[in-house]
């Protein structure tokens, strides 16, 4: 009976069966455990040293007189994760703002000491921020825009991607014309592409407009409702001022009937709203002034007509359900008809441009951005208005040209 016992002890454990962990392997984990906390301590002080010295370099820090000379306070800094990515939570100091750390060329410097790319900034409670130090651009990658198509214009389309990955919409009844300004091959077009594609089924919206590539309309809209509307190509300059004239009228005729008490056309099938595309608006005014002038009396220059046009449909087109969509490689005031004009823009992106063009789209705002923007990859642009401060957004990509085609064609609204 008691050698059951001896030989119990020495069967092998049944599979599956764990022994219980021995002193030797229970000391290890545990000083394994410890150098882990010990190694993540050195790394968290060290990174909380250089947060320390960025912030002071930036000014990020107050100057205190203390009866031993000026000390520097840097806000400070609470949990540190390694990630990645690396995040600190941090409390501000009395006066500062979240923005602070964003704000002029901070937020890439800041990320620079960190051994980063960018950083982004999220307020917690109270006083305390989150800083997570971005490895590389958030908007590096694109993304694809799935086969979307409003059914009214009141609903808001894709316009991009922010850096925090939200994505962004923008419904065509929000007040506001739309400005894009961008380099040859920086994504003014496949911005359109994308927009026009999401709205061309909408049986409220008609999308109409002028362009001189007979790229973006014409072609791909034939046998939709909206072909009427649009005019292309540079062989008859004349039928682009006609086309904007037209639009002008309707848009005369809708402002003379707005109901009593309403002080805006509600769009609807029988009224829809116009998207007014005029694409490389720039180069529709220098053809049509390049033209000969008509002689004194004998009417009035193409250029001028267009400009007019355009001008009124900008000013007075919001409360009749017009909205202008302008694509310039550079909106420079003599280029677009006018400084008033481009005032007009309530939402405004800009693709890769020279600083000076970033800075005379989005104002005095969009300063710091400027030289990084630059060198800005296809589909990143800076969009302002409506509310929103200058932020950086990745357009979606809805892929080559044959699908721009392929979707119009498809969701195109045919006339009834
Ligand atoms: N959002 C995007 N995502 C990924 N790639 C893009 C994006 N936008 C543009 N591209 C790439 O850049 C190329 C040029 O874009 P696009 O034709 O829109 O430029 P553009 O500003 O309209 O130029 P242009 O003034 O010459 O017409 C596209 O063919 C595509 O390869």
């Amino acid at each position: 009976m008691t050698t059951t016992g001896a030989l119990d002890r020495t069967r092998p454990p049944a599979a599956g069966h764990r022994r219980p962990p021995g002193f030797i392997s229970r000391w290890r984990a545990r000083r394994a455990e410890r150098d882990a906390w010990a190694a993540h301590h050195v790394f968290a002080q060290g990174i909380t040293a250089e947060f320390r010295e960025a912030c002071t370099a930036l000014r990020l820090c107050q100057y205190v007189s203390v009866a031993a000379g000026i000390t520097v306070r840097t806000p400070r800094v609470g949990a540190v994760h390694g990630g990645p990515p690396i995040t600190l939570t941090v409390e501000l100091m009395a006066g500062q703002e979240p923005v602070d750390f964003t704000s002029k060329d901070n937020g890439p410097r800041l990320a620079h000491s960190l051994g980063g790319h960018g950083l982004r900034v999220e307020p917690l409670a109270g006083r305390w921020v989150r800083l997570t130090v971005l490895n590389h651009d958030p908007l590096r990658d694109g993304f694809g825009l799935p086969s979307l198509a409003v059914a009214s214009g009141a609903d808001p389309v894709i316009l991009g991607r922010t850096e925090d990955g939200i994505a962004l919409g923008h419904a065509l009844t929000d007040a506001g014309h739309l400005a894009a300004q961008g380099q040859n091959g920086s994504g003014k077009t496949v911005l359109c592409y994308g927009l026009l594609s999401q709205l061309a089924a909408a049986p409220d919206v008609l999308v109409a407009g002028s362009d001189i590539t007979g790229l973006l309309l014409g072609r791909p809209w034939d046998d939709t409702a909206h072909r009427p509307h649009q005019v292309t190509g540079t062989h008859d300059l004349e039928a682009h001022a006609v086309l904007l004239e037209d639009l002008v009228a309707e848009m005369d005729r809708r402002l003379a009937t707005i109901p009593p008490r309403r002080d805006k056309i509600e769009p609807t099938p029988e009224t829809p709203t116009v998207l007014v595309v005029l694409e490389e608006f720039p180069g529709l005014l220098r053809a049509a002034d390049g033209l000969p002038k008509p002689k004194r009396g004998e009417g009035i220059p193409l250029g001028d007509r267009i400009r007019t046009a355009v001008l009124r449909l900008l000013s007075e087109g919001r409360k009749a359900a017009f909205r202008v969509l302008m694509l310039a490689q550079r909106f420079e005031a003599t280029a677009v008809g006018g400084g008033y004009a481009r005032d007009q823009f309530a939402l405004r992106l800009s693709f890769r441009v020279p600083a000076d063009s970033l800075e005379m789209l989005h104002g005095t705002d969009a300063r710091p951005f400027g030289q990084e923007h630059a060198n800005a990859a296809p589909g990143v642009a800076y969009l302002s208005g409506l509310g929103r401060d200058c932020e950086r957004i990745r357009v979606p990509y809805l892929g080559d040209y044959g699908e721009y085609v392929d979707r119009i064609q498809a969701h195109g609204r045919r006339a009834a």
